[in-house]
């Protein structure tokens, strides 16, 4: 496999002198053709700017960036041009004309590109088939719902069969069922269609649902890149590892723990785990051993990557010194917090 998308020591900045911005920095990210890679960080890391880079609506301050095998830095316009024709985006606001119908937005890059009348409706029809809204063909954008006018969005992007689909906080819009749906699209375009994906996003819901690849943008800067996998079952730093924590259950505290501590008259603990698969027989394990009791009274699991990341909140119950050498033992396969009043 050869990355349809390279930067090689990419910087970027905005404006000279004491006014300069440094967006990017040192970026160096490989993008395989086929894959759905997303681009996680948090407001003003740099996110939109690198997908700018990638279709070339800005130019690369330094470095190299090379799209589909061509270095496009320093490309004259007209060739920028048609590299642009091989690469779809889609937004977070949709960015439809509200003047045009559902087929009139569609239609207009392949007018653009000069496509004939029949062609045009033709393949019109055969988009707005594959997004599922083929019976809304001649309504306005205003007359349709937020889902629907991302697909709207979606298959005006892939018009002119692109390879690369720039989807930049495409979903951020959409309340977490049509996120769900637009996601599941986004996958079709890429397992049916072929086309690699882009996403930037800062949420770990799309990362989790639609991603092979990921890379951590913090300050303008790639802090950790891999598969899912890899970046989420342990992440590097500490950008990382909040991102991570927005998708598992809260560690119990406040009022919460009052609730649990009027219920449960155990010692507390919250076991942190990067990978269940060997949690259940530890704890079983060690529970015989140890005399010890156990119920599991919060929290939960979530896959990541094809992992299962979480936290379980145990009651123990047994003599002091049994809980102890329970606890103890825990320690040293997995993180465990005791939760103290
Ligand atoms: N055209 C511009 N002129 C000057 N500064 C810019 C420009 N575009 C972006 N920046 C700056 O570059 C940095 C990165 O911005 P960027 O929009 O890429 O971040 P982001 O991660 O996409 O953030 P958000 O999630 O809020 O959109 C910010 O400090 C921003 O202010």
């Amino acid at each position: 496999m050869s990355p349809i998308v390279e930067f090689q020591r990419v910087g970027k900045t905005f404006g000279t002198g004491a006014r300069a911005v440094t967006a990017l920095a040192d970026v160096d990210l490989s993008i395989e053709a086929g894959d759905v890679f997303a681009v996680i960080g948090y407001s003003g890391a740099g996110k939109s700017t690198l997908v700018r880079l990638i279709n070339a609506l800005e130019p690369v301050t330094s470095g190299r960036l090379l799209v589909d095998g061509v270095d496009i830095t320093g490309l004259p316009e007209r060739r920028l041009r048609e590299l642009r024709r091989d690469i779809g985006m889609i937004f977070q606001q949709f960015n439809l004309l509200r003047s045009r119908t559902v087929f009139g937005n569609v239609a207009y890059p392949l007018k653009v590109a000069g496509w004939d009348r029949a062609s045009r409706e033709r393949r019109v029809a055969e988009l707005l088939h594959f997004v599922g809204i083929a019976d809304k063909a001649w309504h306005y954008p205003d007359q349709l719902s937020g889902g629907q006018k991302q697909r709207v969005g979606i298959a005006r992007a892939l018009a002119t069969n692109p390879k690369i689909l720039l989807a930049d906080e495409s979903t951020s819009a959409l309340d977490p069922e049509t996120t769900a749906e637009v996601l599941r699209l986004l996958k079709r375009v890429n397992t049916e269609l072929g086309v690699t994906i882009v996403v930037i996003t800062h949420e770990m819901e799309v990362v989790r649902e639609i991603a092979d690849r990921v890379a951590v943008l913090d300050s303008g800067r790639v802090v950790e890149q891999g598969t899912v996998l890899d970046v989420f079952s342990a992440p590097a730093t500490g950008t990382t590892r909040r991102f991570v924590e927005t998708v598992l259950p809260d560690r119990p505290d406040g009022e919460h723990l009052d609730r649990l501590r009027a219920r449960h008259s155990g010692r507390l603990i919250t076991a942190h785990l990067r990978d269940d698969r060997r949690i259940g027989a530890v704890l079983s394990d060690a529970v015989s051993r140890h005399r010890v009791r156990f119920e599991i009274v919060d929290g939960g699991l979530k896959e990541l990557g094809g992992v299962q990341l979480g936290r379980l909140t145990l009651e123990l119950l047994g003599a002091e010194s049994d809980v102890d050498a329970l606890i103890a033992e825990l320690r040293r396969t997995t993180e465990i917090e005791e939760l103290t009043a």
